[in-house]
């Protein structure tokens, strides 16, 4: 069949597009690559919500939308009426058939509905996956034949459901229209889908949760909401025969806040116990390993307030997923994945032997920063107004413009430019709150700088706890860290260069 320049300018541009991150400029790129003349030139560089304008509603991807139903059936009818597509094109064909799929049958699917959809109760997803089935066959079954790869029309429609779910979970909870902002979104999207969306449908789907994310940033910059996101996202499988996903996306993110527990309930929440384990252990109890399902999270926040045993007991779970209940000599698996997050400074933490390097290497194989609410202002002062509103509108519904407007007076007239907002979005979720009940915020007194974290070794020391070894090692690897040189610890401390150096690996094994 004989395609336009045009149409394949189109159809390569597609092909891309379908498997790009779409919290990226390069997705909006992309768009205007594929639609030429038709684009419509939009002030975002990259999405992100904005007066609640869903994303069925913007006229490019109508637009893209339109024009790859029509590119696709023609090449259909063609290929129906004998003439055979050529490889390449069958490659966009394949593409643009599922884009057409995603379009005609997530992109209306709204944010209640999906929570209808997902449930695992036979015949919850039933009128939508029949109706997904049948296009997928008019699609794919003519040229079924040539596509030995293809993805079952259940692991599409269970990817494609994926990709409704994490964009929505993105796109909905992390607001903001700074870079930094877009930064985010897009990097979260890469904790779920990585950035070979291709290799990622084929076969990583089923290995992220190997994959542990650690999340870090000032104090309310969003920790939660990345984790959450990422959790809620993962790929849960669809049976065509039951007509349902295999388990429950609502159900699958389980955090604890590591920081307001002693370590036993901290070892008893994660790993769960056996009666008797220890005083106070009444019943059996089923931790949060056990609990959490294949496709769920497991979310440790604060993971740098963790005791060492602990971190010892998450290594092993980190390396080869098993733990044991308080107890219980069985090992057991743990089928999910691990999301950590962290406002302190955990190199720091590594340096003084407070955190262990091994556990920090196998936590941090996917690293996401939570931007502060300075970072943003910086680099878009219009944040202010724009999260403002996205919060009062939260606070007060109807209500919202008179409400932000009323912050934002508020905000000039009685804030420096240069406020700190040291809470972050938590804190102007205070501030606008604030505002709304007695038209005045009362910022947190500035706090004097924070002492640097004592390093739990030396306490340990100071309780007599350490073997003359394990002191040296500490130390070495205390004066280590401040000069970043072996000669010089070396020198400082009297020994040889090659002491401390065993010295400084046994502290950070230790
Ligand atoms: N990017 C964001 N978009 C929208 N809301 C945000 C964003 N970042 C933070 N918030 C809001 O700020 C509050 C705090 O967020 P969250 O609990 O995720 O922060 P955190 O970084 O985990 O804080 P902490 O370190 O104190 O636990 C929440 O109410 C959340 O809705």
């Amino acid at each position: 069949m004989n395609l336009s320049a045009a149409d394949r300018a189109f159809l390569a541009a597609l092909s891309r597009l379908a498997y790009s991150n779409p919290f990226t400029p390069e997705r909006i790129a992309l768009e205007a690559e594929a639609l030429g003349d038709l684009y419509q030139p939009q002030d975002q560089f990259a999405w992100s919500r904005r007066g609640g304008a869903a994303a069925g509603e913007r006229v490019n991807v109508k637009q893209l939308a339109e024009r790859a139903e029509q590119v696709v059936e023609r090449l259909r009818a063609a290929h129906a009426g004998g003439d055979r597509l050529a490889p390449d094109v069958l490659g966009w064909y394949v593409d643009a058939a599922a884009y057409c799929l995603y379009y005609r049958h997530m992109v209306p699917v709204s944010d209640t509905r999906l929570a209808k959809v997902a449930r695992p109760t036979q015949g919850a997803a039933g009128a939508l996956w029949r109706d997904f089935a049948r296009d997928y066959d008019h699609f794919f079954g003519p040229v079924g034949s040539r596509l030995p790869d293809m993805l079952s029309p259940a692991h599409l429609f269970a990817c494609l459901f994926q990709i409704r779910r994490a964009f929505f979970a993105i796109y909905d909870h992390l607001l903001g229209e700074s870079r930094p902002a877009a930064q985010l979104r897009a990097n979260v999207w890469l904790s779920i889908f990585t950035h070979d969306m291709r290799r990622y449908r084929r076969s990583l789907y089923a290995r992220m949760r190997d994959l542990a994310t650690l999340v870090t940033g000032p104090t309310g910059a969003g920790k939660e909401l990345v984790a959450r996101a990422i959790g809620l996202s993962q790929y849960i499988a669809f049976s065509p025969e039951r007509e349902c996903f295999t388990g429950d996306g609502a159900q699958a993110f389980l955090p604890l806040n590591l920081s307001a527990m002693s370590p036993t309930l901290i070892e008893s929440e994660l790993f769960g116990h056996c009666r008797g384990a220890f005083t106070g252990a009444t019943a059996d109890r089923v931790g949060w390993f056990e609990a959490c399902p294949g496709h769920g999270a497991v979310f440790l926040d604060e993971v740098g307030e963790l005791d060492e045993q602990i971190q010892v007991k998450l290594l092993r779970v980190l390396q080869d997923r098993t733990f044991n209940r308080l107890g219980d000599p069985r090992p057991r698996v743990f089928e999910g994945r691990i999301i950590a997050a962290t406002n302190r400074d955990l190199a720091a933490q590594m340096a003084h032997g407070s955190f262990r390097t091994d556990f920090y290497y196998r936590l941090c194989s996917d690293r996401i920063e939570a931007p502060s609410l300075r970072d943003h202002l910086a680099d878009r002062p219009e944040s202010f107004g724009e999260l403002v509103r996205h919060i009062a509108q939260r606070a007060a519904g109807d209500e919202a413009d008179g409400l932000a407007d009323e912050v934002q007076a508020w905000a000039d007239a009685n804030l420096p430019p240069d406020y700190p907002w040291p809470g972050n979005i938590r804190e102007l979720e205070q501030c606008v709150r604030s505002v709304l009940i007695r038209k005045a915020y009362a910022p947190p007194a500035p706090r004097a700088a924070p002492e640097p974290d004592r390093p739990a070794w030396l306490d340990r020391a100071h309780r007599g706890e350490l073997t003359a070894a394990q002191l040296l090692s500490q130390y070495a690897a205390a004066h280590y860290a401040r000069t970043g040189s072996y000669e010089q610890t070396a020198a400082a401390l009297g020994l040889d260069r090659r002491t401390v150096r065993a010295k400084v690996e046994a502290a950070g094994a230790g």
